[in-house]
């Protein structure tokens, strides 16, 4: 799915009106209509509105959404906020149509002293300003914005397309922004809807389809995407009949040191668990009871040294030659030490083709920075956000550091994955694709490590790196909301995760 800017969403609704066609009247019925749907399903007919209306036509989704109500005769209140003198022509012709139908029902706002007490139980809807504001909203409506949020204890809070004083497409860090329970937006997603600094303006998200052109959307390029299950059917290969174990590729995995085999093993049981034809784990000798005990289907070579791995670039007596492996995979709790920081350095000059870099093996890099533009190109780093900083700095909010992503996946030919709710997968031929599934179930230790071995098992069996991050990231999330479906999100573990691939895998 495409992430649209607010110049593009413009345009998909001129193309809208120009080819199906449909008046801009019209068009703004359908919106406000599937809100008000939205409203009738969650929200008894005894529930006061309030309904914040600006002079642009997010003012006017406003007006028709109050209209609609008091057709379903539920009580609403449009309170127009003359924050300009001009109201665009799609607000005037609806404030007509109110003002003919239930006169009663608008209150003019011209200053703050005119903003009403609302009664217990009132539900507040924010239409001041949509995909049209252009900067930080600033003097009396700020304060407006101000007073809408102290209701938000109180009072369920919906903003409509977006919260208003929320920039679509830039950072509004410490601008006055409404914080919403819920935000009701149209047909696409909008890229300040994917960042963590707005998490707490967003308030859950309910993307509804308002019938906007299929045509435009199609021919429409745009650089950032949202994961989905259409995308990920086109991505999966169902195996072959006559398939063999060499068929889907040998991967190695690097993990673990003295105290925590644990990430090793959760890695190595994501990797047996996603499809590879054979795996190797690779780990300090005090990882061998352990690894062979909780992954039996694994191999397992041990290092020379007790509690960390320092020779994994050299080819072992009796193992295959690391180009022989098909997928590298290293990281999970591989520790920091010195010789294994040696050995990373070795590896990448030794093992030429794509592999996945994480924790451990990324904080080695951060250490030797040197290291990452010796990483073969179309590797995949799957760092969270404390783990890119340490690579590659820290920025002054999160529209800076999707860009910073994206552009070191460009300069660095690397697949940069950044962990979070909407993990965001920068590649290095600058689109940027936002992973849709999950849940904060898997914010909890050793999630990332089931990430690892699911993208290394993907590359092995011979998925293009770009196939493998992008399925790889969405299977994992699919697997952690089954996972929490089953047993709640408080309850499920890493191991979880890991239990629910197979379910994930049926459910492409
Ligand atoms: N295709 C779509 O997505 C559709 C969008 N519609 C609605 O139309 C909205 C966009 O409408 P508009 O383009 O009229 O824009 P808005 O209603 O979002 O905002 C425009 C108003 O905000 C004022 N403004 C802009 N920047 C400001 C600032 N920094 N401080 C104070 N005031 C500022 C302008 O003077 C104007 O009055 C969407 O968000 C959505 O709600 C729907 O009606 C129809 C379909
Ligand atoms: N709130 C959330 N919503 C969706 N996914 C989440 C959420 N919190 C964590 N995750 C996912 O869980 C994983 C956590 O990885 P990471 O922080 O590396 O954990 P660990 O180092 O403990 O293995 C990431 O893939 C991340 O996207
Ligand atoms: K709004």
């Amino acid at each position: 799915m495409k992430i649209f800017t607010a110049t593009q969403i413009r345009e998909a609704d001129a193309y809208t009106i120009q080819h199906e066609p449909v008046s801009s009247l019209q068009l703004m019925e359908r919106a406000a209509n599937a809100c008000a749907q939205w409203l009738f399903r969650h929200f008894e007919a005894d529930r006061p509105f309030y309904i914040f209306c600006g002079m642009g036509n997010n003012g006017g989704d406003g007006l028709v959404i109050t209209r609609l109500l008091h057709d379903k005769g539920y009580n609403a209140t449009a309170c127009i906020i003359h924050h300009s003198t001009k109201a665009s022509p799609d607000h005037t012709a609806n404030r007509e149509a109110l003002e003919q139908q239930y006169p009663q029902s608008i209150y003019d706002i011209h200053a703050l002293a005119d903003f009403p007490t609302l009664p217990a139980g009132s539900i507040v809807i924010d239409a001041l300003f949509g995909t049209g504001l252009r900067s930080a909203v600033e003097g009396w409506m700020a304060g407006l914005i101000h007073r809408i949020n102290d209701l938000q204890a109180r009072h369920t809070v919906i903003a409509i397309d977006l919260p208003s004083g929320l920039l679509a497409d830039a950072s509004s860090a410490r601008m006055p922004v409404v914080n919403a329970h819920h935000t009701l937006s149209f047909e696409v997603y909008k890229l300040a809807f994917m960042m963590p600094e707005n998490a707490a303006r967003v308030g859950q998200l309910h993307i509804l389809p308002i019938g906007l052109h299929p045509d435009y959307m199609a021919r429409t390029p745009t650089r950032f995407h949202v994961t989905d299950a259409h995308m990920m059917r086109t991505i999966y290969q169902p195996r072959q009949p006559f398939a063999h174990k060499g068929t889907y590729g040998h991967a190695l995995l690097i993990a673990g040191s003295y105290g925590k085999i644990g990430a090793a093993v959760l890695s190595a049981k994501a990797c047996l668990h996603s499809g590879v034809g054979l795996l190797t784990c690779y780990v300090p000798q005090c990882g061998y009871q352990i690894m062979q005990i909780s992954a039996p289907a694994a191999m397992c070579i041990t290092d020379p040294q007790e509690t960390h791995s320092s020779h994994f670039h050299e080819t072992q007596p009796h193992t295959p030659a690391l180009h022989q492996f098909r997928a590298i995979g290293i990281g999970p709790g591989l520790g920091t030490a010195t010789p294994t920081a040696k050995a990373l350095e070795l590896l990448l000059d030794q093992y030429r083709q794509p592999m996945v870099i994480d924790a451990d093996a990324l904080n080695i890099i951060a250490a030797y920075p040197f290291l990452l533009s010796r990483i073969p190109h179309g590797s995949v780093l799957t760092p969270h956000p404390k783990e890119f900083e340490r690579l590659f700095g820290s920025t002054e909010n999160d529209f800076a550091r999707l860009e910073l992503l994206s552009e070191q996946a460009i300069n660095l030919q690397l697949y940069l994955l950044l962990k979070g709710r909407f993990t965001a997968i920068a590649c290095p031929d600058g689109s940027v694709y936002f992973n849709s599934t999950g849940n904060p179930g898997m914010a909890t230790g050793g999630s990332g490590d089931v990430l690892t071995g699911i993208l290394t098992a993907l590359l092995a069996q011979g998925y293009a790196p770009k196939a493998a991050v992008l399925l790889g990231a969405y299977l994992h999330g699919l697997a952690g909301d089954i996972a929490a479906a089953r047993m709640s999100q408080e309850a499920m573990t890493a191991e979880s995760i890991i239990d629910c691939l197979g379910p994930a895998f049926l459910q492409l």
